[in-house]
């Protein structure tokens, strides 16, 4: 392990002694930075996602999401920096590495002249020991449409085709980049219960999306990637301090809104209903919501 850091990472950096790393993670990232021309994408960012966890990726557009995600699936070369993903490093995974990755692009192979069954059936023969096509269409609702041609899927209907193939290998560890963009509410909660029967299922899932609600919905933690470092790391009801955040109280008295942020909304609302002869009007008690300190951060790194 040690003689390990002290090789020359790709790109020809030196790794950073003491700072290896995790073999027990997921995804191990270590200092990566990754240069296009003059400008850096991604700057000295460590990352662990450990197995089994649901790890949404956040960040303002540019922010280094993509790059990282691509080093991690091997797709893209670094310039500095250790990388581990399933204990091996992405720039020289092999065919048996690559096997154990199940990868959902932001376009996906919907417009093939393939029925959905014939694309499953193709990509699952690429596998050591995939899922049985007719039941991945079904874990994604697809079975009425096992017939019918890519291209004839609505857009929903083409995003799940694409995570049934990204499945289909029976994947321990599956990238998502944006999985829900275009879908109506109603496709995207039963698109949530998917990725959760997944991770029932043992499947580690990173995940990028720019809806708050989702990474809330599903990720056990959130990152925050801003200029090509990771911000912050944290539980969603905890990002940004949000767990100490105060609370505000809001109601209607004498004809007009108040609001109190307090420490102790539980005191605060019992004192407050002992001033009412009924309900308090218009009662209602908030704390920040994930966009609320999402923005926050994203706001104060650009200042
Ligand atoms: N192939 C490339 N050549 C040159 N610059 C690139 C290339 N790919 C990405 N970049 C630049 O690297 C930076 C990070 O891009 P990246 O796609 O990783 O961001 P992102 O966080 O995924 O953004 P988004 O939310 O918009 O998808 C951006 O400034 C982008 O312009």
């Amino acid at each position: 392990m040690q003689q390990d850091s002290l090789l020359p990472a790709p790109g020809g950096l030196a790794a950073v002694p003491g700072r290896e790393p995790d073999p027990d993670a997921a995804i191990s990232v270590r200092g990566l930075v990754k240069r296009y021309g003059a400008s850096t994408a991604v700057d000295g960012l460590d990352l662990d996602i450990r197995r089994g966890e649901i790890f949404a990726l956040l960040g303002p557009n540019g922010a280094g999401k993509t790059t990282t995600v691509e080093i991690c699936e091997g797709f893209r070369d670094r310039d500095g920096g250790e990388v581990r993903v399933l204990g091996t490093d992405p720039a020289s995974g092999g065919r048996r590495w690559k096997a154990q990755l199940g990868i959902v692009l932001q376009s996906g192979a919907g417009d093939s002249q393939l029925t959905c069954r014939e694309l499953l059936r193709a990509q699952a023969s690429y596998f050591p020991d995939p899922r049985d096509p007719d039941e991945v269409l079904e874990l994604v609702g697809l079975t009425e449409k096992a017939r019918s041609r890519g291209r004839s899927l609505s857009g929903g209907q083409r995003r799940r085709l694409d995570v049934a193939l990204g499945i289909v290998g029976r994947p321990t560890l599956l990238f998502l980049d944006e999985p829900t963009t275009g879908f109506d509410p109603e496709a995207r909660r039963q698109f949530w219960s998917l990725i959760r029967s997944l991770r029932d299922l043992g499947t580690t899932m990173l995940l990028t999306t720019h809806y708050l609600d989702e990474a809330e919905a599903l990720a056990d933690r959130v990152g925050v990637i801003a200029r090509g470092r990771l911000a912050e790391v944290a539980v969603p009801s905890e990002l940004g301090g949000r767990g100490r955040a105060p609370a505000v109280v809001t109601w209607t008295e004498g004809g007009a809104r108040r609001s109190e942020a307090t420490a102790t909304p539980t005191a605060f609302v019992r004192d407050l209903a002992a001033r009412f002869p009924g309900e308090v009007p218009d009662l209602a008690v908030a704390r920040p919501t994930l966009e609320d300190v999402y923005l926050q951060m994203i706001g104060e790194d650009r200042a």
